[in-house]
């Protein structure tokens, strides 16, 4: 059967269209909402101002993995030396780095085209969206009535009110990637996510790297876990200020100078500002549709309902939990809202990420310094790589695994920071979400050797104190001796 395609069927004329579902932006959340509601046969339209995709293709995740890609190769030959396998200097061509990162885009971009959303039945509008009404949007000179409508918009650099900033070049998520050339000396103002992947990424192709970060690194991960990565990355060579605020930027000659709050003062050849982001409402008039938003980004409630119930928000632009695993899920939510009418409602109890350097940084469910936070009675588990076999003979041994139960196993939490930690973290985030006891995790028969053991191994010593503790002994000599 042809599935009927939004089209010009309103009454408001030949330029206006009718739909089940509206999407606004075509980025991670809204061609997942797009592409499901489509094959479920509703009439759905796409608005997308810029590039299909959105920033994880074109700005985010993909250009900054096939970055890191390049550079853990680099570091890699470095690696293999100390494993007695030499392969001459190492020798960065920056040109063919950039060439990867876009080939990488190139090669996604087909599942996220126009073409494709046109061949599975989605009428797409490349052009802004902006309401007119609590049930209509314009674009391009188009006007669309629908059912239900979906925001995601996602999310812009945010970029401080440091004094002096604007007199300099410098350079955000949306322009790094369009790699000019290797910087001699990189500043990076923010140490969260985006400031120290591509920290380390620069650092390690070649260039000079210092990070001013105002709190310490990574501040929303566990501190012991972020150590980990923190020596990792001043062994490399990078310089990072921490408790150090961006507070004013300047031109020395041909140096971008950046001064701290506390009179630190750096100087280096290009500046890349990786301060946070700012979800993207501009220009959207959501007030016609009565829509609240604030800073942090659009108001929802847990079904993803915005103050106007038949519009849907999802992704970077309601805040949160900025990732694009969160957006695909999320629009999982929306889909079942607005299309089955069903209450489903969005739970951020096993919400993983990863940070993508060497050694990785995973993270699901509570870590300990926000589970004693919330008052709770946990015991904490830890298993370091130094103690794990592959991990040795990969001559990879920093890092650990560290596991939150409550007092009577259940797992709560755990945290990797280790080499693959963004595959190793995954049977936590199914223990985390189904509420597993820790016995299941220590119960699992785990291939040898392999760096998962150490989770496995951290579950173990759950049991550890009771297993070869007095009662166990005297009950095994008891047994013994009945024979
Ligand atoms: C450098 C970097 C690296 C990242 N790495 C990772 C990672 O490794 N893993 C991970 O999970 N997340 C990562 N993220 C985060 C991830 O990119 C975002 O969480 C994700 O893209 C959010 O998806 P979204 O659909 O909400 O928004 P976006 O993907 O930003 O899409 C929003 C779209 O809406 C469009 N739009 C905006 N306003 C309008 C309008 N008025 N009309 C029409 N269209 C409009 C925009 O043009 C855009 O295409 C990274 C982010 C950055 C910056
Ligand atoms: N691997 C991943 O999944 C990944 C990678 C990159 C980004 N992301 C997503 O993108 C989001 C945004 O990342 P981000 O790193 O841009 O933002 P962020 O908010 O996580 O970190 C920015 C940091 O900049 C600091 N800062 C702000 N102003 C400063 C100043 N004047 N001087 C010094 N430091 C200053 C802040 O203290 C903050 O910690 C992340 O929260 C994450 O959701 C995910």
């Amino acid at each position: 059967m042809m599935l009927p395609r939004a089209g010009m069927e309103t009454k408001s004329g030949m330029d206006g269209i009718a739909a089940d579902i509206c999407v606004i932006g075509g980025g991670s959340g809204g061609l997942s909402v797009a592409a499901g509601a489509a094959q479920m046969g509703a009439r759905t339209v796409l608005i997308e101002k810029g590039l299909m995709g959105g920033d994880c293709l074109n700005f985010g995740c993909v250009p900054s993995k096939a970055l890191l890609a390049a550079a853990h190769a680099a570091a890699g030959i470095g690696h293999a030396a100390r494993l007695g396998v030499d392969a001459g200097p190492v020798a960065v061509d920056f040109e063919r780095v950039c060439a990867h990162v876009r080939a990488t885009i190139a090669a996604i971009a087909p599942h996220d085209s126009v073409a494709r959303f046109e061949g599975l039945g989605v009428t797409v509008l490349q052009a802004a969206a902006r309401f007119t009404g609590p049930d209509t949007v314009e674009a391009g000179g188009r006007t669309v009535r629908a059912r239900r409508f979906v925001i995601a918009t996602g999310s812009t650099p945010l970029v401080p009110q440091i004094p002096g900033l604007d007199g300099v070049p410098y350079m955000t998520n949306e322009t790094i990637f369009d790699c000019p050339a290797l910087p001699r000396h990189l500043l990076v103002i923010g140490g969260g996510p985006v400031g120290i992947e591509l920290a380390q990424a620069f650092g390690r192709l070649g260039s000079r790297v210092t990070v001013l970060q105002g709190t310490t690194i990574l501040p929303r991960d566990d501190a012991e876990l972020v150590a980990v990565v923190r020596d990792r990355l001043l062994a490399e060579g990078m310089a990072i200020h921490e408790g150090a605020r961006a507070a004013t930027v300047a031109m020395d000659g041909e140096e971008i100078v950046v001064t701290t709050a506390d009179g630190v003062r750096v100087a280096g050849s290009h500046l890349l500002v990786a301060a946070g982001r700012r979800p993207t409402v501009a220009g959207l008039d959501l007030e016609r549709a009565g829509i609240a938003f604030s800073a942090g980004g659009i108001a929802v409630d847990r079904r993803l309902r915005t103050g106007n119930r038949r519009i849907f928000a999802l992704g970077d632009v309601i805040g949160g939990y900025q990732f694009t695993h969160m957006a695909g899920y999320q629009a999982g939510i929306v889909l079942r809202n607005a299309l089955f009418r069903w209450p489903a409602r969005a739970c951020d109890r096993a919400v993983p990420w990863a940070t993508y350097t060497e050694p990785e940084l995973a993270q699901v469910g509570l870590s300990e310094a926000t589970a004693r936070a919330q008052g709770r009675e946990v015991r904490v588990l830890r298993a370091t790589m130094a103690d794990n076999d592959r991990a040795r003979a990969e001559g990879r041994t920093e890092g650990l695994v560290k596991i939150v139960t409550d007092r009577r196993g259940r797992v709560l939490g755990a945290g990797i920071a280790a080499a693959h930690a963004g595959e190793l973290i995954q049977p936590w985030i199914l223990a985390v979400g189904r509420g597993l006891g820790i016995g299941a995790m220590a119960g699992m028969i785990a291939p040898y050797p392999t760096l998962g053991e150490a989770g496995r191994r951290a579950a173990g010593s759950f049991f550890t104190p009771t297993l070869y503790g007095r009662r166990t002994r005297w009950l095994v000599r008891l047994l013994q001796r009945l024979g």
